[in-house]
């Protein structure tokens, strides 16, 4: 028991840091040492179990990131992109495999994760799941066959409290089209169209977000043609699948050499 890697998970109210948290004191493959959250929060000193409404659990919650990383074999951290530049800083500094999830990073953030992966190992993807990963190949699969006569758009749909869009995982997909394509995702994404746009541009990416309730997460990879249409979906209806993708890539990265991974490397797909 005492020789399973252990674990710290970043953002421990969270949506996702209580599901990994969960997920964590469930497995038999690695053992839950410390959880985090910011100065002020009213859960740090107290038992994250208790805090999570169920029986203690023997782990307090902390906001000393860098001593709960000082004693973790890996970091898992869906939490916000500020944080996250953070986390990687210390997650390097403690020789932690650093895990995140987080979305919504902009140049400025990559910049920072890339300069930590210098030093340590990170796997970062805007979704942890099989699923959505496979789906991501297929993508890239679909738009290596197909032409410009098939107009590419990605629709997402997710709950009503997500801050950034379109979602990492429909950024995912469309790199994975544009690839398939031979073009930069860059050249050809169209966002967020409103009012008179004019007709669409042959060989764009089209992206749409839907945001509303709970959806836990839908994807959609739209190919458009005169007279027929492909769709490839992903439905997430419970979030542990991204939690357990989380932890699979946390015992993965253990004795890697420092660098940035994804799930693609993590699965082998
Ligand atoms: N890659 C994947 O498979 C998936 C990625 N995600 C991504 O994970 C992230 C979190 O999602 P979700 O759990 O729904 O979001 P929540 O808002 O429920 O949780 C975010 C957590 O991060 C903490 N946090 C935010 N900013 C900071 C900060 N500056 N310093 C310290 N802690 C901070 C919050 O603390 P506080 O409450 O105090 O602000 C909270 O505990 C998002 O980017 C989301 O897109 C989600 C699902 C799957
Ligand atoms: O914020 C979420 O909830 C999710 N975020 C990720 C994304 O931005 O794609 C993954 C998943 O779809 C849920």
């Amino acid at each position: 028991m005492t020789n399973l890697p252990g674990i710290v998970i970043t953002g421990a109210s969270g949506r996702m840091g209580q599901m990994l948290i969960k997920t964590v004191l469930e497995s038999d493959k690695a053992k839950l040492v410390g959880v985090v959250e910011r100065a002020g929060h009213d859960w740090v000193g107290r038992d994250v179990g208790e805090c999570m409404g169920g029986a203690a659990v023997g782990v307090a919650v902390t906001d000393d990131a860098l001593e709960a990383f000082s004693k973790a074999q890996a970091v898992i951290d869906f939490t916000a992109p500020e944080a996250t530049v953070e986390f990687a800083a210390l997650a390097a500094q403690a020789r932690a495999v650093h895990v995140i999830g987080t979305t919504g990073m902009g140049e400025e953030h990559l910049t920072k994760v890339n300069a930590a992966a210098r030093h340590a190992t990170v796997i970062r993807a805007g979704n942890m799941s099989l699923g959505v990963n496979l789906l991501v190949q297929l993508t890239k699969k679909v738009a290596a066959a197909l032409d410009e006569d098939f107009d590419i758009e990605v629709i997402e749909a997710h709950h009503n409290k997500k801050v950034d869009a379109p979602s990492g995982t429909a950024l995912m997909l469309g790199e994975a089209a544009a690839e398939g394509r031979g073009v930069n995702l860059e050249d050809v994404r169209d966002s967020g169209r409103d009012g008179i746009t004019g007709a669409r541009k042959k060989g764009d990416i089209g992206f749409t977000a839907i945001r509303g309730g709970d959806i836990v997460g839908e994807h959609d990879v739209l190919f458009a043609a005169a007279g027929e249409r492909i769709i490839l979906r992903h439905l997430a209806t419970d979030r542990a699948i991204f939690a357990r993708g989380a932890l699979k890539a946390a015992l993965w990265g253990q004795g890697k050499a420092p660098g940035e991974y994804d799930m693609i490397d993590v699965l082998g797909l």
